[in-house]
């Protein structure tokens, strides 16, 4: 593409703190991508608290900035015609294991500079670096499911959108172990990444929390950059007394017919926590409805229910979407429920992550062999759908059904299917 790197230059860069040398290119980053998210133009103070919180996360901001000068009167040339950003966490792939993750966020092209290829490039460069600093493995959440499969990306987990009738009709199957009581909600500011970290080292699928989690749960940074005074906290505290879950949420006022609470985040270390604070949502007085935005697919709550129907739930999501860099530390890193050996041809568009891999499983643990030939793969698939399946939410058998995964052997999907179970239900509570 040498007409395309002639025309940009992309630029990496730290998210600066004001007063020092790389601020003013920050800001205008920032900026951009609220321009291209279609948001109102950031204030200099909201700019401020989100470059502190991508400071704290050690975000990396991508930009690609005109070379040849820009039409008179248009925006000048130091305002970034495309956005990337890329952050690093941990992804819990299984059995408690975690792995180290390039966390791909903000991307968005100037639409007078769109179908360029800039997003090729800069995903491309990317992922190429991330994978030279030994990162085994990519994610984002995506905004068009159409963009992303193209580079690697498969979808690895889903949500969904629940509101949950809690007139008389809720009724919930348990005895309470612990008590809930009603917090200031500046105290997540303290203990939310604790309560959080306990149930990231619980769930497959589960991505490290950025900081600004804990802003947003306690009501100290809204999505427009503001405090947000309407924010509840309720705590959750087991039967040793000690705080393991929180809810915060908010009343979406006397307009809106049933009368309803908005669940802003729902953190629960154990099963107990987390129907128990369900109990404490449904006992709230005057309303009617709790509504919750990333509720999981395969969720207790419908099976604690005495009538699973009180959960009206239609919109499920695909919500992570994982891309394997390197597939032999990929597969050895995580740990198998059954033994038993796949050898799996991987394609790959990018070129990352392509050969022929020989998944030998022992006692749970893998060898991965690069083979060259001479052993006939049992599966085909491409490197999205390798990392589809990763996390145990997607079901290789589908995907051999949907033309996705080819199958040599009859019974090979299904045994990738046991191999890369997981513990219990994948569930990601961390947008980014
Ligand atoms: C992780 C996140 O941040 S999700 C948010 C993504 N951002 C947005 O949705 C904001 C609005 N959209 C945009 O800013 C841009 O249209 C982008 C970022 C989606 C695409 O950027 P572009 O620079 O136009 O993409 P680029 O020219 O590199 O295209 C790369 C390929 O993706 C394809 N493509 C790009 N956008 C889309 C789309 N929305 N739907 C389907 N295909 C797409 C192109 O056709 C091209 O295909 P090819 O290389 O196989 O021929």
């Amino acid at each position: 593409m040498a007409e395309l790197s002639d025309d940009y230059e992309i630029r990496r860069f730290d998210a600066a703190a004001e007063g020092e040398p790389g601020y003013r290119e920050a800001e205008t980053w920032v900026k951009a991508v609220a321009f291209g998210f279609h948001e109102s133009t950031r204030t200099p103070e909201h700019v401020a608290t989100s470059l502190a919180t991508y400071r704290a996360d050690h975000r990396v901001l991508t930009g690609a900035y005109q070379t040849r000068g820009v039409a008179p009167g248009s925006l000048p040339a130091d305002v970034p015609v495309a956005t990337f950003g890329t952050l690093r966490k941990t992804l819990n792939i299984g059995f408690g294991r975690m792995l180290e993750t390039q966390l791909v966020t903000a991307v968005t092209v100037r639409t007078s500079h769109r179908r360029r290829g800039l997003l090729r490039r800069m995903m491309s460069e990317d992922l190429a670096l991330a994978k030279r600093d030994g990162v085994a493995m990519a994610a984002l959440t995506a905004s068009e499911g159409s963009i992303y499969g193209r580079f690697g990306y498969g979808v690895a987990s889903f949500e969904r959108t629940v509101k949950v009738d809690t007139t008389a009709r809720f009724s919930l199957n348990h005895q309470a172990v612990g008590s809930v009581d009603i917090a200031d909600p500046k105290i997540l500011l303290e203990i939310a990444p604790e309560i959080f970290d306990r149930v990231h080292r619980l769930t497959p699928g589960s991505i490290g929390r950025q900081e600004w989690y804990r802003q947003l749960a306690s009501g100290s940074l809204g999505r427009d950059g503001k405090e947000d005074p309407a924010v509840k906290v309720a705590l959750h505290y087991g039967p040793d007394g000690i705080v393991d879950g929180y809810v915060s949420y908010k009343f979406l006022g006397w307009d809106v017919e049933p009368y309803t609470m908005h669940v802003v985040d729902l953190v629960a270390s154990t099963n107990e926590c987390y129907l128990e604070l369900w109990q404490f949502l449904a006992a709230i007085d005057l309303v009617e409805r709790i509504t919750w935005e990333e509720a999981p697919l395969d969720d207790p709550l419908t099976w604690a229910l005495a009538d699973p129907r009180c959960i009206d739930s239609s919109d499920s999501r695909d919500m992570l979407w994982l891309r394997i860099l390197d597939a032999v530390e990929a597969l050895e890193a995580r740990r198998y429920p059954v033994d038993g050996r796949l050898v799996l041809e991987v394609l790959d568009p990018l070129g990352l992550a392509a050969g022929i891999y020989a998944l030998e499983v022992n006692g749970g643990e893998a060898a991965v062999e690069q083979i060259e030939t001479g052993e006939n793969p049992d599966l085909t698939l491409d490197i999205s759908a390798l990392s589809s399946i990763y996390l145990g939410a997607v079901c290789p058998v589908t995907l051999a059904a949907a033309g996705k995964v080819r199958e040599h052997h009859q019974g090979a999907a299904l045994r990738a299917r046991q191999l890369f179970a997981v513990e219990r239900a994948t569930h990601c509570l961390t947008h980014f």
